[in-house]
């Protein structure tokens, strides 16, 4: 059955929303007259944010500054916030390199932050978003990356960071579905934020170069096109050309709400996987010639 998320009133909580696609998202919720919170490390980011966002609405949003790593100290933000209508849980980092040059500190602080912090934010804001007062649909979204649904050369840790929020996705919805909360998992291409800026310094080349076969968006295109996904309860949320192919292709045993996208999925699956195929040929032909380099 279609499903209607109203966004407007209601209590949008965003994490990692001090800067990139969770502050595009801020902007977007607040446009649509959500009352906004955002949680993060740094609390000037985090003031900085709000003052943009007062600037632009003359409205305060609510920032909590917590590291996901720390339970407890996401528990007392969450809990101070109040009830959560519509979670995102959209911190993340991401330091790409090959598996065998990459410290195992910093495959676990991957591993640690985007999908370890993502159990703590769910696991303290959900008890208070099962007693909301309104029995209105609600929402969890959780931000993959188009590294979620295909591995990519560099992006071991980063990806099965990833991929782990799908399965958790999967899981929760069912779990969910009886009080009335739906879940998203958005995929997004290369987006222009501070963070790719900070990790374009640092990819090794055959990651730059497969990165570079999709998208490069803005990030207020993602927070509108996710926040519209978050609204219609899609349970995937994709971007792009490229996107819906690999959502496609992807499709596996996730959820499908829209009998359109369902059949376009049956439909276009078997090219999709040749599409896909042509894809990795071409990945690991350009892998083979830089390696004889
Ligand atoms: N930009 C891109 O190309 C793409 C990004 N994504 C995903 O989108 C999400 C947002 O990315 P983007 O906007 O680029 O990232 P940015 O680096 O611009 O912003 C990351 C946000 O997460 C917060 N954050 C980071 N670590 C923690 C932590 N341990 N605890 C709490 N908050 C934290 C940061 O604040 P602070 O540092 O102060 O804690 C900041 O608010 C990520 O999950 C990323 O994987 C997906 C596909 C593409
Ligand atoms: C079915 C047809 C396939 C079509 C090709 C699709 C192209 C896939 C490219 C994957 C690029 C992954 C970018 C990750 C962005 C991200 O998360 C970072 N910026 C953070 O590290």
């Amino acid at each position: 059955q279609p499903v209607n998320i109203p966004i407007k009133g209601r209590h949008v909580f965003i994490t990692g929303g001090s800067s990139g696609i969770g502050l595009a998202l801020a902007h977007k919720a607040i446009s649509e007259g959500a009352r906004v919170s955002l949680l993060a490390r740094s609390l000037s980011k985090l003031e900085e944010a709000k003052k943009s966002l007062h600037l632009a609405y003359g409205v305060d949003v609510g920032i909590f500054t917590a590291d996901v790593r720390d339970y407890d100290a996401v528990k007392r933000a969450v809990v101070d916030a109040g009830p959560i209508d519509v979670l995102v849980v959209n911190h993340g980092i991401f330091v790409p390199q090959a598996l065998e040059k990459q410290d195992l500190d910093e495959v676990k602080l991957m591993i640690d932050v985007n999908l370890m912090g993502s159990f703590n934010v769910i696991k303290a804001a959900l008890p208070l978003m099962k007693v909301r007062k309104d029995n209105r649909p609600a929402s969890i979204a959780l931000m993959s990356s188009q590294a979620g649904q295909v591995g990519i050369y560099g992006y071991s840790a980063y990806s099965a960071s990833k991929f782990g929020l799908r399965g958790l996705a999967e899981a929760l919805q069912q779990e969910l579905i009886s009080d009335n909360i739906h879940i998203s998992v958005i995929y997004p291409p290369d987006t222009e934020t501070p963070g790719l800026e900070e990790e374009r310094k640092i990819r090794p080349e055959m990651t730059n170069m497969i990165a570079g076969s999709g998208s490069v968006l803005k990030a207020e295109d993602v927070a509108k096109k996710t926040l519209d996904g978050i609204k219609s309860a899609s349970f995937s949320i994709s971007f792009k050309m490229e996107g819906q192919m690999l959502a496609i292709a992807t499709a596996g045993a996730s959820p499908q709400r829209s009998f359109f996208t369902a059949f376009l999925e049956l439909l276009f699956s078997p090219l999709s996987r040749l599409i896909t195929l042509l894809f990795l040929s071409n990945i690991y032909r350009s892998i083979s010639k830089s390696h004889a380099n």
